[in-house]
């Protein structure tokens, strides 16, 4: 049976969308969502979601990283779906969902996908790095040739190192470039190279930067590789709530599989 795939981006960061509301979709086949997600053989893209059913909530969202795993929480995947949802009139502007970190609230304005993420009350700030969990784990430290910077080599060192080793983090570099603007690359795990964006990753940078004093803002913008995203949080000695991503989330194109 023919199935109908949605390809999203949001801010770069590119998902396959299938709407598994009727289970027809083979979720355990690690093979077949790596194939459709490998930019020369298949479809292209950072990682796969699928939209089902929930008994109470709007959707479920089941997200797996592009080689094929299921993953920790996509946070541009995340403002994504809510974009595929509306689009398909299972949402009208607001939604209410469940992911594999929890609830999440969102709300769509034209292109724009406001979610709100996990509150994080647990920062380590060593003496290179700070580490956060926002959904996923997220390694941040500052780099400031962030321009010139080989991610995939000094990203993939950390992610596969001490302390994460097998299990990993995603590794985010970050520069200042004012007390509400920071310049974030990211390295992924799951699809084990830079990808143009992060959602988790720029929210773990606001909150890092937040809470080391590197700005006493609570609105920021974020540049990545594939555009800007804006975070926005309450903080509450040293413990965020109210956090919310905001940006962009587009329908590339559709076809069958
Ligand atoms: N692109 C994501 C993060 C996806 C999860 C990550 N690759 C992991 O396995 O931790 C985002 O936008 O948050």
């Amino acid at each position: 049976m023919q199935q109908t795939f949605y390809k999203y981006q949001g801010t770069g960061n590119d998902f396959v969308m299938i709407d598994n509301r009727q289970q027809t979709f083979d979720k355990n086949n690690t093979k077949l969502v790596a194939s459709l997600c490998d930019r020369r053989f298949g479809i292209g893209a950072d990682g796969l979601i699928l939209l089902e059913n929930h008994d109470n909530l709007d959707f479920k969202m089941v997200y797996y990283n592009a080689d094929g795993n299921q993953s920790s929480m996509c946070g541009n995947g995340g403002r994504c779906l809510v974009a595929f949802a509306n689009q398909l009139g299972v949402i009208k502007n607001k939604a209410v969902f469940e992911a594999i970190d929890g609830l999440h609230h969102a709300a769509i304005n034209g292109d724009i996908v406001k979610l709100q993420m996990q509150n994080v009350d647990v920062i380590e700030n060593h003496r290179q790095h700070v580490f956060l969990d926002t959904g996923s784990p997220h390694h941040v430290q500052f780099e400031n040739q962030i321009e010139d910077f080989d991610i995939k080599t000094k990203g993939a060192k950390i992610r596969y190192g001490a302390p994460y080793n097998k299990a990993g983090s995603n590794v985010n570099f970050v520069k200042k470039i004012s007390s509400t603007e920071f310049r974030v690359r990211t390295y992924e795990r799951g699809v084990e190279d830079e990808t143009l964006s992060c959602g988790t990753g720029v929210t773990a940078v606001a909150l890092a930067m937040h809470y080391i004093g590197e700005t006493e803002k609570n609105l920021i913008t974020l540049h990545t590789q594939g555009g800007d995203l804006q975070v926005s949080f309450n903080a509450e000695n040293g413990a965020y709530n109210n956090v919310w991503l905001i940006g962009p989330a587009k329908l590339v194109f559709q076809g069958k599989i």
